[in-house]
């Protein structure tokens, strides 16, 4: 599938019903989901991968990376409204994908080591400090290699978070465009500087 086909199929997905400003529930625009999908397939990370989303949410990335040849997708999100969204978004699309509602901090969730590639939106912070550190967390235990999309400016806390861990192998620039969704959102659409960033685990 070519990455415009991949884009326009994404743009056609269902959003948050109801979305929760706590848990920075912003769909991933589906340029931003298709950039980040095409990288992991450029890299070999993603056709035939088995492939693990950290807060899910609507299924975008879940998704898309069924479509582009994934073996096994999961997603995973703490709210179960986001889960039903991407189920019904996984059944429009014709794809398989398993979906748990839960903690990506819970231990007891089956999801360490088995995963071939993590890909993941993560809160970015803006309502609840260091939300992203357990999802940067849970990514390097379940998974070898990680596509995450975060803040711009956010790669010297990155590098310190993961040191010994991991390394950054790449860092690709996009926009984040966030439509006026919560009370305090002035702007009728705001341009968000992203950096969609490949970590590879640093193996023991
Ligand atoms: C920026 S959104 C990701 C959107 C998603 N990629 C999509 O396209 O709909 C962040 C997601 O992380 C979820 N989330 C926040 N904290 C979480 C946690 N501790 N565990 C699991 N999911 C969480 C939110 O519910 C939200 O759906």
């Amino acid at each position: 599938m070519k990455l415009k086909n991949l884009e326009m199929a994404l743009e056609k997905l269902n959003t948050f019903e109801r979305p929760r400003a706590d848990l920075e529930q912003y769909q991933t625009p589906a340029p931003v989901a298709a950039r980040l999908l095409y990288h992991a397939l450029m890299q070999g990370d993603l056709e035939d991968r088995s492939i693990l989303d950290l807060g899910c949410g609507t299924g975008v990335l879940t998704c898309g990376a069924a479509m582009m040849g994934a073996v096994s997708v999961t997603g995973i999100d703490i709210d179960a409204r986001a889960i039903q969204v991407a189920e019904a978004n996984a059944r429009r699309c014709g794809i398989s994908a398993t979906f748990i509602t839960g903690d990506v901090s819970d231990q007891t969730l089956p999801l360490d080591g088995p995963f071939d590639t993590v890909i993941m939106n993560p809160p970015f912070g803006a309502q609840k400090k260091h939300a992203d550190r357990p999802f940067i967390d849970r990514a390097l235990l379940a998974g070898k290699v990680v596509y995450g999309i975060f803040n711009q400016g956010s790669l010297p806390f990155i590098q310190s978070y993961i040191e010994g861990r991991a390394t950054i192998e790449s860092v690709v620039a996009a926009a984040f465009p966030i439509k006026k969704t919560f009370s305090f959102h002035k702007e009728r659409i705001r341009e968000i500087p992203v950096e969609i960033v490949l970590l590879r685990r640093i193996e023991a």
